[in-house]
């Protein structure tokens, strides 16, 4: 399998700073969004077009507190897409994911990792090295941000079990594994698991540390919260 068996795409949306991932293998042209955003369905359904790929599913990373996942609307443009996310965030999806599951697309495929804390049901995907030499990419929503994390004060929030998972799943991942998370509000794109041990201000520290630091925050809630929550367990209806 050559390095060209992957196609992939960071989309961002900038009134939510998120992070939308396009993956695709170049041999069957299968294809799978991670994390869409309702207002950019359109931008992203016509790259898909654009680059001749064929979606077969929309995997959430979690049940995202600030926007709307754009699967709801994706499934109804395209009747043939499955919605996934964790079993047990407690939103609707066609296909709920457990741990240690895989999210197939031709050739290639995620590994669904259990990284609860920021919320009870966030998964990771790590997709492991497509040819020899090549880093493996690992998706971790908002369990692992660049130089940060998720933060734990809502929606079944729980600093000590973040930083278990991030020190048991994702910085046990090969070092050269390339991050890529749900949200940067810095315009950062992209760090390593290499990096994000060493110099992530929160995670670096030991676990009494953290939970301090996760404590004081004291950050605004989103302002889309009361909006995002209850659509989301709706796969992304508005009400
Ligand atoms: N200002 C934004 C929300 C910012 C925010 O709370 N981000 C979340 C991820 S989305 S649930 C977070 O965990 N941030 C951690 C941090 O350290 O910033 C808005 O109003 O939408
Ligand atoms: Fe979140």
């Amino acid at each position: 399998m050559g390095v060209s068996a992957l196609i992939f795409r960071q989309l961002f949306d900038a009134a939510s700073s998120t992070y939308t991932y396009l993956l695709a293998c170049s041999e069957t042209k299968e294809a799978i969004l991670i994390d869409p955003v309702l207002e950019q369905v359109e931008r992203d359904l016509q790259l898909i077009d654009e680059l001749g790929l064929n979606l077969v599913q929309t995997p959430n990373t979690h049940c995202h507190a600030d926007h709307i996942t754009g699967s709801g609307k994706i499934k109804s443009l395209r009747p043939g897409v499955k919605s996934s996310i964790s079993a047990n965030s407690g939103a609707a999806a066609d296909i709920q994911l457990q741990h240690g599951d895989t999210i197939k697309f031709g050739t290639l495929e995620l590994r669904v990792l259990a990284t609860p804390g920021h919320t009870s049901g966030c998964k990771s995907f790590y997709l492991p090295p497509v040819s020899p030499g090549s880093p493996g990419l690992v998706f971790t929503g908002d369990a692992l941000l660049i130089r940060g994390c998720g933060r734990t004060d809502f929606q079944e929030g729980d600093a000590g079990l973040l930083y278990d998972s991030v020190h048991s799943k994702l910085f046990t991942l090969p070092d050269d594994t390339l991050v890529y998370p749900a949200h940067d509000y810095k315009g950062r794109t992209c760090s390593s698991i290499a990096e994000e041990k060493a110099h992530n201000p929160r995670l670096s520290k030991n676990k009494e540390e953290f939970v301090e630091i996760m404590n004081n925050l004291g950050l605004p809630y989103p302002k889309q919260i009361d909006r995002a929550l209850p659509a989301n367990l709706k796969c992304g209806i508005d009400f």
